[in-house]
């Protein structure tokens, strides 16, 4: 049986904005803010592992997301843990936290920086939602990734557009949403990007048209 409401567990207002605007009105959506604890592990392990953690604590349905932003030259890293790398080292380009530039002067500039030895700066961002019926309950995942290709473009003046699907760029953009800056998909960082539009192309919006057929009976 799929469930007419969800009770979506996250501590991210921006996600939860999107997660909003994707379902609409295909179900009542409910938000609790709770702090799971994130094991490490496979980006499906951790999805269930958090899932069952959040199905424990409200004792009830519930429906968790993570998100992960994979480097393709490093081999998936940061992954589930770009949150950290983010926390501590943030975007090229930006002091992403409140203290004070000369604090940072000696930090590393930012999560590009790691793809600095590389001249592949591909990158693919996923997310991946669990959803249980309450504890006890196996979660069922949803996952959607950004297609990591080449696209290229005749255009009128004989000339030919390549755009990379997912790469690394310096921050353009307003520094809104996480690594929003510094994710570009075709042409364009997801922070240069209105609301409607990343939510056309986005991980997440992939992961959610799973679950939407899946509460429509689809899947
Ligand atoms: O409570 P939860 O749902 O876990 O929220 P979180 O903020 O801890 O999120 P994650 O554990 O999934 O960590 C993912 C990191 O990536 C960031 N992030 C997630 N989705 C993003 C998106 O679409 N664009 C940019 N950054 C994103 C997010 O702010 C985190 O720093
Ligand atoms: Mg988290």
């Amino acid at each position: 049986m799929t469930p007419k409401r969800l009770n979506f567990i996250t501590g991210n207002a921006n996600k939860l904005r999107e997660v909003e605007a994707i379902l609409g009105d295909l179900v009542d959506l409910r938000s609790q803010s709770l702090d799971l604890v994130e094991v490490q592990g496979t980006i499906d392990d951790i999805s269930v592992d958090k899932c069952r953690r959040a199905a424990e604590l409200v004792k009830g349905p519930v429906l968790v997301e993570d998100t992960c932003l994979c480097f393709n030259a490093l081999k998936g890293l940061p992954g589930p843990y770009v949150k950290w790398f983010l926390h501590d080292i943030g975007l090229e380009g930006e002091v992403h936290f409140a203290a004070a530039k000369d604090a940072l002067a000696d930090e590393p500039e930012g999560l590009n920086n790691l793809l600095a030895a590389y001249d592949d700066k591909t990158a693919q961002a996923v997310c991946t939602f669990a959803y249980s019926e309450g504890p006890g309950s196996e979660p069922k995942i949803f996952q959607g990734r950004t297609d990591v290709r080449v696209s290229h473009y005749l255009l009128v003046v004989g000339q030919i557009l390549t755009y990379v699907k997912g790469k690394i760029v310096p921050a353009r953009g307003p520094s809104r949403f996480g690594w929003d800056p510094i994710f570009e998909y075709e042409g364009r960082t997801y922070a240069e990007m209105t609301a409607l539009e990343k939510n056309k192309i986005s991980h997440r919006s992939k992961a959610l048209e799973k679950l939407k057929a899946w509460l429509k009976g689809d899947a």
